[in-house]
């Protein structure tokens, strides 16, 4: 998709723009560079890959044209077991769908589009890239362990908005939030919407099996993927606390 030129006017952002600023999202994004042993620099050089290939492809979007998809009601789907048993039995008709990376996966199998797909590219990627052919934007994350993915993918893809963990550049944005599931809750507060439902964020002991290609069943969560959780969880009590959006979860509990 083009954009009209005028659109591509580079400003810098002020740091006040985003509700998660920066000078909140940095003493988390230094402990789980601590905590999970990630290099800021090649997180950096990520971001700037990023936004050359972007530049390059000329398939990149601003945030204004998400803050147009993204309605007042938001549900975000993550990839947790629950997510099967509730795409089975609730309707999500009223409201805008944001997807975490590999639930895309089963919102297609259920015959869901998402509006939206938050990915750091890591899910089944013939999935990502059917449900962008059919209209889905993509807010495409860069970290230093994605890079090769960002060089193989982002030239196919289309209606990319592009994210990062470090300090955000002209186009590449940074709404706070580490792991595809909470980087999705922090773009919809960010983007407008007011009531976001969680479904398939159960957390906990078992990672869904829509989580990475290699998986095929639902499985026991190894120690990296349990610290991801516990910051994901970390980071969605403080926008329940600090954001502008009621949140709520659809319980697993409600399942089965
Ligand atoms: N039990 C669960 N299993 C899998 N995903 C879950 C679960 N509970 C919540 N989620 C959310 O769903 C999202 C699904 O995205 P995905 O599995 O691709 O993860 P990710 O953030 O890319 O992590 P990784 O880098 O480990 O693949 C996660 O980011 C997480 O926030
Ligand atoms: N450097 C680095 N950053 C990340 C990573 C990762 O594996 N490495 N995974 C993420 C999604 O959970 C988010 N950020
Ligand atoms: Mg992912």
């Amino acid at each position: 998709m083009k954009l009209a030129p005028f659109q591509k006017t580079f400003i810098n952002l002020p740091s006040n723009c985003t509700h998660m600023k920066w000078e909140d999202w940095e003493p988390f994004y230094l402990r789980i560079v601590r905590e999970m042993g990630y290099s800021i620099e090649e997180d950096r050089k990520s971001a700037e890959l990023l936004r050359s290939l972007l530049l390059e492809g000329d398939e990149y979007i601003l945030r204004e044209e998400l803050d147009a998809v993204i309605g007042r009601k938001a549900y975000v789907f993550g990839a947790g077991p629950s997510l099967e048993n509730a795409l089975k039995e609730f309707d999500f008709s009223d409201g805008t769908l944001i997807s975490a990376d590999g639930a895309t996966t089963a919102l297609l199998d259920f015959g869901l589009v998402p509006d939206v797909i938050v990915t750091d590219l890591d899910g089944r990627i013939s999935d990502i890239k059917l449900a962008n052919d059919k209209g889905s934007f993509l807010v495409v994350h860069a970290h230093g362990d994605n890079r090769d993915k960002l060089v193989s993918y982002v030239p196919f893809l289309s209606r990319i908005l592009g994210t990062c963990q470090t300090e955000p550049l002209d186009i590449i944005y940074n709404f706070g939030g580490f792991t595809d599931g909470d980087r999705a809750v922090f773009l919809a507060e960010e983007l407008g919407a007011r009531e976001i439902t969680l479904v398939g964020f159960d957390f906990g002991d078992i990672v869904g099996k829509w989580s990475k290609p290699s998986l095929k069943e639902h499985s026991l969560v190894w120690e990296s993927k349990r610290k991801k959780f516990e910051f994901a969880r970390e980071l969605l009590e403080w926008l329940e606390k600090n954001g502008r959006a009621r949140i709520e979860y659809l319980s697993p509990e409600l399942m089965d």
